[in-house]
């Protein structure tokens, strides 16, 4: 059988002796949705890909200006109908905004990335490009637009996003009480010192810590342990403003930052959730009720100092509230 080498570029011999049904056979049957228009935006050609994309016919579509209706609801111009205008920037960027960039395939050609609603039975992601045509003296007689179907990749991108997001969500999240734990409490502090610092506002730390917890979990069991500290966290959190944050600290010990707030507010607050705790009753059994209490450390942040010296002052009257006789809150200036 004899071989024909190609080398990527037809000679004006065989230019010339090409078959241009060849070359519509060609265009037809290529797997990518595609459709050609003239220099008066009337479409030439449309493909049984883009028939099979679009659910419209070449039939229908060839000889129109329809080449808008499986995007959009309305007429407005297409990718090519833009390049065939001049893909003057300022056209290509009122309608495709940042979805857009040069091709990095064919030159003076753009591509673009678009989410089309209107698109299939549930909308679909779209990449396309399109070129101009020209003759061989350079005029431009006409565009292409090349489209292919990115929605499965775009829904793995996004699955990919929302996966990374729980991971994150869940290496900063208490799995008990649902608060922000102590990388991220320690993360959120240095954000509020700075704030704190730039800003000349008022920051407010306070420790609490649940009074005898071991005897709980001594007398009552793990399982009730960790529901006193479940609700220890859902009391905490319902007394909270939006600036304020609250963290599980370790075992038994919960942080809340108070930006804008100083010592009396801070004291106000940390009373506040102190009473709501004594006062809550929490079920270790149908017949018997755990009631606890809790101390409370505040400190308030002043010039010069570093989230070392905060977290100390705050520590230090935490340790004289327990020293107190529990149940109290303490502060250390
Ligand atoms: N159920 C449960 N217990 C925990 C958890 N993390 C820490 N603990 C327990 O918390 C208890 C803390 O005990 P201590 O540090 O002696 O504190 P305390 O008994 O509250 O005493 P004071 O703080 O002085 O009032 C220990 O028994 C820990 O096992 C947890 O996630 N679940």
């Amino acid at each position: 059988m004899a071989t024909t080498e190609f080398n990527g570029a037809l000679s004006k011999d065989q230019e010339s002796k090409s078959d241009p049904s060849l070359m519509l056979q060609v265009f037809d049957r290529i797997a990518l949705p595609t459709f050609v228009i003239d220099n008066n935006h009337v479409i030439l050609h449309w493909n049984s890909a883009i028939e099979a994309l679009s659910g419209l016919s070449r039939e229908e579509m060839v000889g129109t200006s329809d080449q808008w209706k499986p995007f959009y609801q309305s007429p407005r111009p297409c990718l090519a109908d833009l390049i065939l205008d001049g893909g003057h920037d300022a056209d290509v960027q009122h309608y495709y905004q940042d979805k857009y960039r040069t091709s990095e395939l064919i030159p003076d050609a753009y591509e673009a990335e678009d989410f089309f609603p209107e698109c299939g039975a549930n909308g679909e992601w779209l990449h396309f490009t399109a070129a101009s045509l020209k003759d061989n003296n350079g005029n431009v007689i006409g565009a292409i637009e090349t489209l292919s179907n990115i929605s499965a990749r775009k829904k793995a991108e996004f699955e990919l996003i929302e996966r990374e997001r729980t991971y994150r969500e869940l290496s900063i999240t208490d799995a008990l009480t649902g608060l922000s734990n102590s990388r991220c409490f320690y993360q959120q502090l240095d954000l509020a010192i700075e704030s704190s610092r730039r800003y000349n506002h008022a920051l407010s730390l306070c420790f609490l810590d649940l009074d005898d917890f071991k005897r709980v979990n001594d007398t009552y069991g793990h399982m009730v342990g960790d529901l006193v500290l479940e609700t220890f966290g859902t009391l905490i959190k319902a007394g909270l403003r939006t600036n304020d944050s609250a963290y599980r600290y370790g075992g038994e010990e919960f942080a809340i930052l108070l930006p804008s707030t100083d010592c009396d507010g801070a004291i106000i607050l940390a009373n506040r959730i102190r009473d709501n705790l004594r006062n809550h009753n929490v079920p270790a059994d149908e017949h018997t009720i755990v009631n606890v209490t809790a101390c409370v450390g505040i400190t308030e942040y002043k010039t010069g100092d570093d989230p070392r010296t905060l977290l100390a002052r705050a520590d230090n009257a935490l340790y004289e509230a327990k020293r107190s006789g529990k149940d109290c809150t303490r502060v250390e200036q």
